[in-house]
């Protein structure tokens, strides 16, 4: 919690108004930001100093896991947070690779479960490295990216958290994952419940110990319109200490979070905060 204050706090102090042409909104800005959760001790990097609907991100990283391409899947895990980037955005609507209401093309998961090779077949990535870990194996490219140039122009959105790298040490198992533009009030919130959430999921179904996970962000923002409620709300609330995340022991498998597992698998507890706060969004 300390590091995610202490960069919102440097966006404020130190960050410089950028112009985004996408949004048509200015963005306070920084450049590189390394953050590390301490998975092996269990400390849930949830934010305390507002309420964290952190549910909502593990159900979208629980799409990413199984490829899903279409809002409406999302929402049937328990998340909205794809509705405005499918269906409310002036340049996705009118492009005709879109097949439709809550399509969101290829973006995150449909790259990291079917990379489209040039002779027509895919590449299951993720099942590779799940593969390759479960004999504990390391090949030092054990990376899921879900950024392919080619295909741009075939999703909703250039993904923002873009590759995951796991590495092993004897039997501890460690992410690096990165992130090269990151909306710190509301993304960040979510993008650290899911860098601890897939290494402490990655390494259960592997059989390994969980370490640490280390977050690499480029472009850390905070958008015009959320930067009041940011300096003077949040930032001047102490935060209470870190939760932790249970997680079903039952889930033993990529098979299992294919198809039976729910958010009711996931449990937080010991988690204090203050007030919800609610940030613009921007599409
Ligand atoms: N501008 C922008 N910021 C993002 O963080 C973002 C995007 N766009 N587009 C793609 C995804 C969607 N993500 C989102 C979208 C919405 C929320 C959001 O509204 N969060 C609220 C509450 C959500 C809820 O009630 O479940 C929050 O207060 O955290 C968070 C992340 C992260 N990504
Ligand atoms: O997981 C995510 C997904 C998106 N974001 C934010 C970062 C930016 O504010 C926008 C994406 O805009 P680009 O113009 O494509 O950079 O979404 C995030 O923080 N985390």
């Amino acid at each position: 919690m300390k590091q995610y204050l202490e960069l919102c706090q440097r966006i404020v102090d130190e960050g410089v108004w950028v112009e985004n042409q996408r949004t048509g909104k200015r963005c306070r800005t920084v450049i590189n930001a390394d953050l590390t959760y301490d998975v092996a001790n269990n400390q849930f990097p949830l934010i305390t100093t507002r309420k964290s609907f952190w549910k909502a991100a593990i159900a979208e990283l629980l799409g990413y896991i199984r490829g899903y391409d279409n809002a409406a899947d999302f929402r049937a895990l328990g998340t909205k947070t794809w509705d405005m980037n499918a269906n409310d955005n002036a340049a996705w609507l009118n492009n005709p690779h879109r097949k439709g209401e809550d399509d969101m093309g290829r973006v995150y998961g449909v790259q990291g479960r079917s990379w489209r090779k040039p002779d027509g077949t895919t590449i299951d990535q993720l099942r590779k490295i799940v593969d390759d870990l479960s004999q504990g194996i390391d090949d030092r490219g054990e990376i899921l990216t879900f950024y392919n140039p080619g295909e741009f122009d075939m999703g909703c959105l250039r993904p923002c958290m873009h590759t995951h790298t796991f590495s092993l040490l004897g039997d501890t198992l460690y992410l690096t994952s990165y992130q090269r533009s990151c909306d710190v009030p509301l993304g960040l919130n979510f993008n650290q419940i899911q860098v601890y959430t897939l290494l402490a999921l990655v390494a259960q179904i592997t059989g390994h110990k969980a370490g640490q996970a280390y977050h690499k962000i480029v472009n850390a923002h905070i958008y015009e319109d959320q930067l009041e409620l940011m300096r003077d709300v949040q930032l001047k609330r102490e935060p209470f200490p870190s939760p932790q995340l249970i997680i079903n022991p039952d889930i033993k498998s990529l098979e299992d979070l294919e198809t039976w597992v729910t958010m009711d698998d996931f449990e937080v507890v010991g988690y204090q905060h203050h007030d919800p706060i609610k940030y613009p969004f921007s599409v």
